[in-house]
C-alpha cells in the first residue's frame, strides 16, 4: 500500500469574534444550506444574511469564550486517531478539511497533493449523512476531483456515514450511562436526544436520508445502553422561515415540563465535538427554557471529543475501508435535481416569467429587509428567525 492519508471532514467554526461574519457568509453561500431559484442571488443574499446575523451570532460565541472550540477538538481527534491507527499497524497521515472555515477543505487537499498521498480515506465527522453536511463537503471534493488530473491519480474511498458503528454506539451509551448515574433516581430520568434539525424539504423532496439515520441511531444507542429509561427525540437549531423536522427541541422541552418530567439527560446526537450548539444553545438557552418549564435537573451528556472507544471506532472504520472495495462520490446521495430548498413552494425551472418575477421580488425584499433592519434594528429577517 502506498502513502495513506485520512481526510477528516467537518463544518468548521469561527476561531475568534472577527471571523464570525465571514464564516456565516461562507455558510450561507452554500447552495446545500440555502438554495435559491437564481444562482445570481446566492452571494448577495449570503452577504445580507451574514451581515445582519453577525451580531446575534457573535453574542452567542462571546458566551462560550469568543470563538468555536471545533478546530482544536478536531485537531485533537486527528492526533488521537493517527496514534491509534499506528497502534493497529496502519501508518497514515491525518488531514482536516473544514467546509466553511480554516483549515478549509481546499487547504487540506493542497497538502495531500504535496505529500504525495496515494490512498485516501475520506471520513466525515458527522455520524449521520445529510446533504447539508457530509453531502456538501463531498460535492466540493467531487468538483475538485473532476477538474484535477493529479487528484484523479489518488485512490480514494468515502465512508458516507457510520451512525450504526458498534464502537461509536458503545461510546455514546457509556457517556449517557455516566450522566444518568448522577441523578438521585437514575432509572427515572428521561433520555432526551437533541438532533440538529434540517428543513423538511431536504428529506421529503431532496431525498436526504438524515431523519431515517437519526431515528435508527437513537434506537441503536438505546439498545446498546440497555436500560429502560424513557426517551424522546427532538430537533434543534432551526434557522429561517421554512418548516424543519419536528418536534422542535424547544416545544418538546416545554411539553415534558408540563407533563411533570423533572429529570432530563440531554444527548447531542448529530455532532461528535463540543461547539456552539452544545455549549451555548443546549447548555444555556435550552437549559433556561427547561428550567422555566419545570424541569429541575437538566444534565447534558458531553460530546464524544477524544473518548478512547470512539477514537478506536474511527480507526477501525478507516482500516476496514482500506481493505474494502472503494466507495466513490457517485455512490453517495446527491440532492434530487431541480430541487429548491428555500423558500418552499412549487417552482418551474428555467428563465420563465415566474423566475423573473421572483428574482425581482427577492431582490426587492432583500433590499427592503436590509434598509428596515438597519434603520430599526428590527425587520422581516428577525421576524422569520434568520437574525
Ligand atoms: C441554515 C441552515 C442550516 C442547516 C440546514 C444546518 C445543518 C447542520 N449544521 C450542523 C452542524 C453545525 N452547524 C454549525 C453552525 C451553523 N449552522 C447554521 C445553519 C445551518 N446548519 C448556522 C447559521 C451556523 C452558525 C452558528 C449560528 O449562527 O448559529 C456548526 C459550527 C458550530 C461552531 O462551533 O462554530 C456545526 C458543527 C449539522 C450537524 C447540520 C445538519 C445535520
Ligand atoms: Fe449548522
Ligand atoms: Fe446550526
Amino acid at each position: 500500500m502506498g502513502r495513506v492519508g485520512v481526510l477528516l471532514l467537518n463544518l468548521g467554526g469561527p476561531d475568534k469574534i472577527e471571523d464570525v461574519r465571514p464564516f456565516l457568509y461562507n455558510l450561507f453561500s452554500d447552495p446545500e444550506i440555502i438554495r435559491l431559484p437564481s444562482k445570481a442571488l446566492q452571494k448577495p443574499l449570503a452577504w445580507l444574511i451574514s451581515t445582519l446575523r453577525a451580531k446575534k451570532s457573535q453574542n452567542n460565541y462571546l458566551e462560550i469564550g469568543g470563538g468555536s472550540p471545533l478546530r482544536k477538538i478536531t485537531e485533537d481527534q486527528g492526533a488521537a486517531l493517527e496514534k491509534r491507527l499506528q497502534q493497529l499497524g496502519q501508518k497514515a497521515k491525518i488531514y482536516i478539511g473544514m467546509r466553511y472555515w480554516h483549515p478549509f477543505t481546499q487547504e487540506a487537499i493542497a497538502e495531500i497533493k504535496q505529500d504525495g498521498i496515494e490512498k485516501l480515506v475520506i471520513l466525515p465527522l458527522y455520524p449521520q449523512f445529510s446533504i447539508s453536511t457530509s453531502g456538501s463537503s463531498f460535492r466540493v471534493l467531487e468538483e475538485m476531483w473532476a477538474e484535477d488530473p493529479k487528484l484523479q491519480k489518488i485512490e480514494y474511498t468515502i465512508i458516507p456515514s457510520w451512525y450504526d458503528n458498534q464502537g461509536y454506539l458503545t461510546a455514546m451509551a457509556d457517556l449517557i450511562a455516566q450522566e444518568l448515574d448522577k441523578f438521585e433516581h437514575p432509572e427515572q430520568a428521561r433520555v432526551f436526544f437533541s438532533a440538529h434539525g434540517v428543513p423538511v424539504s431536504y428529506v421529503e423532496e431532496a431525498g436526504d436520508p438524515y431523519q431515517e439515520e437519526i431515528e435508527k441511531c437513537t434506537n441503536l444507542i438505546m439498545e446498546t445502553l440497555g436500560r429502560s429509561n424513557p426517551h424522546t427525540l427532538a430537533y434543534q437549531s432551526r434557522v429561517g422561515p421554512v418548516e424543519w423536522l419536528q418536534p422542535y427541541t424547544e416545544d418538546a422541552l416545554e411539553e415534558l415540563g408540563e407533563k411533570g418530567v423533572k429529570d432530563l439527560a440531554v444527548v447531542p446526537i448529530s455532532f461528535v465535538s463540543e461547539h456552539i450548539e452544545t455549549l451555548q444553545e443546549i447548555d444555556i438557552e435550552y437549559r433556561e427554557l427547561a428550567e422555566e418549564s419545570g424541569i429541575e435537573n437538566f444534565f447534558r451528556v458531553p460530546a464524544l471529543n477524544t473518548h478512547p472507544t470512539f477514537i478506536n471506532s474511527l480507526a477501525e472504520l478507516v482500516v476496514e475501508s482500506l481493505n474494502s472495495p472503494p466507495c466513490t462520490f457517485g455512490e453517495v446521495t446527491h440532492p434530487k435535481k431541480n430541487m429548491k430548498m428555500y423558500p418552499q413552494e412549487k417552482w418551474q425551472w428555467g428563465m420563465t416569467t415566474a423566475a423573473e418575477v421572483w428574482n425581482g421580488r427577492l431582490a426587492m425584499l432583500g433590499f427592503l429587509a436590509l434598509v428596515m433592519e438597519l434603520i430599526s434594528g428590527n425587520g422581516p429577517l428577525h421576524l422569520v428567525g434568520l437574525l
